[in-house]
């Protein structure tokens, strides 16, 4: 009964919706053939057995890699019949939902030689990589070394007489440590090494090596290769192999040096190209804008389960005669709804960022590097912005389905265990956000020589007004106004950089006060790094919307996020004078009110994302609502439950029974 109960009530959520919802899922998607991609891709991953997912959490390590080895195959072949885009291909990745060496392959091993090759290189490699015929991965972090790439240690010298290079690892520091890929699957990879020649270090560069015989699949001479162990969580990211990988004297031909940034020539003499050497750390900037994208899909997919299962959900209180739905009470809104607007605000500066990247991309092929540093710290910045809420957020949102959200069948335990290292790989979001701060600093330094500020930073143009105009704010719905909200976030980003940069240049070294300020500076970054979303957000409202009542929930939402992270940071909007404590009070009346707008909405607005029960793999999730009998059900399986009495009864639980009860006889 209250089952059945449940089910109908997702209906009626959903027949409260005010807008479009189709109409919102096109925008969700990025348009209409996305969303049709998409969608198809999600329904043929959902309906193929062997794309199974729900049995990750009780495979031990060896079943769980295996598993995933045929996963991928099985992917490769499907990918093959079909005839599948790029497109296509990369879709199907994300709902099969299982991190694989292929992700490394696809998403590094080729972006480093299509970024970091010759043209010859390029001929050479790539065609192999795209057939599957080598499997490649991206061996740069150490076990000693991985925020500091500058430090890595294995060394490649070049032998002048064989016209080779000798690549080592001549500490245990040295090793390659991490590589995802590496552990199991890998035939090549890319590694990072210092560059040696004639006895002189000319730095870091990346290195082709083949690691693997492609005849056995043996490690050859002078590799020692392995996988790192088991990492956080059951199933979760240990469906990859992040390897180690030490090299004894190994020896590669010259040419399989990677010559985009630097050449060296058959005289072993080090030649530098006309592009900037930091286009050796181009391939992170690929994969953080990825990341970026990526981080709206697992907070709309967290948000998604919360959400409905906080629509079935009731406690205290009497609703028509049932208790109260959880969604109804205003702390519950209070922690979901922003969450909900975070997806959305970091669906769309995702894109924006894909746009930036295109941009420099194309820029750097026509020999404009102008834009590079911009893109650097965009990336970068926002990356870290996005991986470390959406972390919290899915923990949150584990804590918004109470006691059932612990359990795996919720799907939230394994999405939060995947997702965390998204806050460490590919650069640690301390040591990201300090190069946001960097790149702020040096603008505002900047500034007085007639340097402009470019993009994201063209703001700090209008510093002088920033640094003393008073928030615009006259009464509640004056927070409803876009422009008044982008330009207070604007002064608080310049008041607190301005304020930094002036407590730097108190400091005789400058790298004496970075030291020292660092945490002031990891603020700042934040600071501008939502000053973007936020202004993002508002850009993307100005464009042509469709679809009745779209625009509207967006418009909410946008406030939401913006006035959420005002309350969160109320700090730094106080101690800068951006606003007032009156203007403080009125900003949260209003977020009062657009929860009421947004509560009627939600299921619809989670609905938008598109998500099949499959992709969810939640049970507190499921798009019909039908949470008890499913979570009895899940109970049921459980390998615990195969026997009626439990094995080790015999061994260990009846002596100690049985010990009891001769002690109570006593
Ligand atoms: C089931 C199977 C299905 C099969 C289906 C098959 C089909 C599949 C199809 C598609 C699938 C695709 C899937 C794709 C998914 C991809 C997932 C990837 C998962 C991620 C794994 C993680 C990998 C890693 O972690 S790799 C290692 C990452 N390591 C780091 O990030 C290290 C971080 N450290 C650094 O970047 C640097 O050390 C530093 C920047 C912190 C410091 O560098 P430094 O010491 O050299 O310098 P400075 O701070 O002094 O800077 C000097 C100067 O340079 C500028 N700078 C720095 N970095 C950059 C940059 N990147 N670009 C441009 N400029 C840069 C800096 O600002 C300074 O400038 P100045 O002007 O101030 O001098
Ligand atoms: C799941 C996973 C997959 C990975 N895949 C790959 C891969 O495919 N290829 C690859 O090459 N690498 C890979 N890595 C490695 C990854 O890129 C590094 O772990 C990452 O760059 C962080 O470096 P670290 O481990 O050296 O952290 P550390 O730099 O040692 O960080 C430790 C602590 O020190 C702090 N810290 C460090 N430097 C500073 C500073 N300058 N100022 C202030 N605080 C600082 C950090 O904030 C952090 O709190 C992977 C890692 C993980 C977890």
């Amino acid at each position: 009964m209250e089952a059945e109960a449940a089910v109908d009530y997702l209906v009626d959520e959903r027949s409260k919706a005010q807008f479009d919802i189709d109409a919102m899922k096109i925008i969700w998607a990025g348009g209409k053939h996305e969303f049709e991609v998409s969608d198809r891709m999600a329904r043929l991953v959902a309906s193929d057995p062997v794309f199974r997912k729900d049995n990750r959490a009780i495979l031990d390590r060896k079943e769980l890699f295996k598993n995933t080895l045929r996963k991928a195959a099985h992917a490769w072949k499907r990918i093959i019949e079909l005839r599948l885009s790029e497109q296509e291909a990369s879709k199907l990745r994300f709902f099969v939902d299982e991190p694989a060496y292929t992700d490394l392959h696809w998403g590094m091993f080729i972006p480093v030689i299509k970024g970091q090759g010759t043209e010859e290189q390029r001929k050479k490699w790539l065609p192999m990589a795209y057939r599957m015929q080598i499997i490649g991965c991206y061996a740069q972090t150490e076990l000693g070394h991985g925020s500091n790439v500058q430090g890595l240690e294995t060394t490649a010298t070049f032998d002048p007489e064989l016209d080779e290079f000798v690549i080592h690892s001549p500490t245990l520091t040295s090793s390659k440590w991490w590589p995802g890929g590496l552990g199991r699957a890998s035939t090549h990879a890319v590694v990072f090494a210092r560059l040696i020649t004639d006895g002189k270090d000319h730095g870091i560069n990346g290195f082709i090596v083949q690691l693997r015989s492609l005849d056995d699949h043996l490690p050859l001479p002078g590799i020692i290769i392995g996988d790192i162990g088991m990492k956080f969580g059951n199933g979760a990211y240990n469906t990859m192999d992040n390897g180690f990988l030490r090299f004894d004297h190994v020896r590669i031909p010259r040419d399989q040096m990677l010559m985009r940034v630097k050449q060296v020539t058959r005289e072993g003499k080090v030649v530098q190209s006309d592009v900037p050497w930091q286009l050796l750390y181009g391939t992170m900037v690929y994969v953080r804008q990825t990341i970026v994208a990526d981080a709206s899909c697992a907070l709309s997919r967290a948000v998604c389960i919360a959400t409905r299962y906080s629509a079935v959900r009731r406690q205290f209180g009497s609703q028509n005669g049932h208790e109260t739905q959880v969604i109804d009470y205003r702390t519950q809104q209070s922690r979901l709804f922003p969450l909900l607007a975070s997806a959305y605000a970091f669906r769309f500066v995702g894109e924006w960022l894909k746009w930036l990247y295109m941009d420099v991309t194309q820029r750097l092929q026509a020999r404009d590097f102008s834009t590079l540093p911009e893109a650097h710290a965009c990336t970068a910045g926002l990356k870290s912005l996005t991986t470390s809420v959406t972390a919290d957020a899915i923990e949150e949102c584990r804590k918004l389905c109470g006691g059932h959200g612990y359990l795996c069948s919720s799907g939230l335990p394994e999405l939060f265990a995947v997702y965390v290292p998204a806050c460490t790989y590919e650069g640690d979001n301390i040591v990201l956000l300090l190069q946001v701060a960097r790149f702020l600093m040096k603008t505002v330094s900047q500034l007085g020589s007639g340097e402009r500020p470019v993009g994201t930073t063209t703001y700090l143009l209008r510093l002088e007004h920033l640094l003393q105009c008073p928030c615009d704010v006259q009464g509640a719905e004056d927070w409803l106004k876009p422009d008044v909200v982008v330009q207070l976030f604007e002064a608080r980003s310049a008041r607190m950089t301005v304020a930094c940069a002036k407590s730097l240049s108190k400091f005789s070294k400058p790298e004496d006060g970075f030291m020292d300020l660092s945490a002031d500076l990891v603020s700042v970054a934040t600071a501008h790094c939502q000053l973007i979303v936020v202004s993002k957000f508002v850009e993307k409202l100005q464009q042509d919307i469709p679809g009745e009542g779209v625009k509207q929930q967006l418009e909410a939402l946008c406030s939401i996020y913006a006035l959420s992270l005002l309350k969160k940071h109320l700090g730094d909007f106080l101690s800068t004078s951006c606003i007032t404590s009156k203007q403080a009070s009125l900003a949260n009346d209003v977020l009062r009110s657009l929860y009421s707008q947004v509560r009627p909405n939600a299921i619809a607005l989670v609905d938008a994302f598109n998500y099949t029960d499959h992709f969810l793999g939640s049970v507190l999730g499921r798009y019909d609502g039908n949470v008890y009998p499913k979570l009895y059900e899940e109970a049921l399986k459980d390998p615990l439950n195969e026997s009626v009495v439990p094995d080790g009864y015999h061994e260990y639980l009846q002596p100690v029974l049985k010990q009891r009860l001769r002690t109570a006889r006593l």
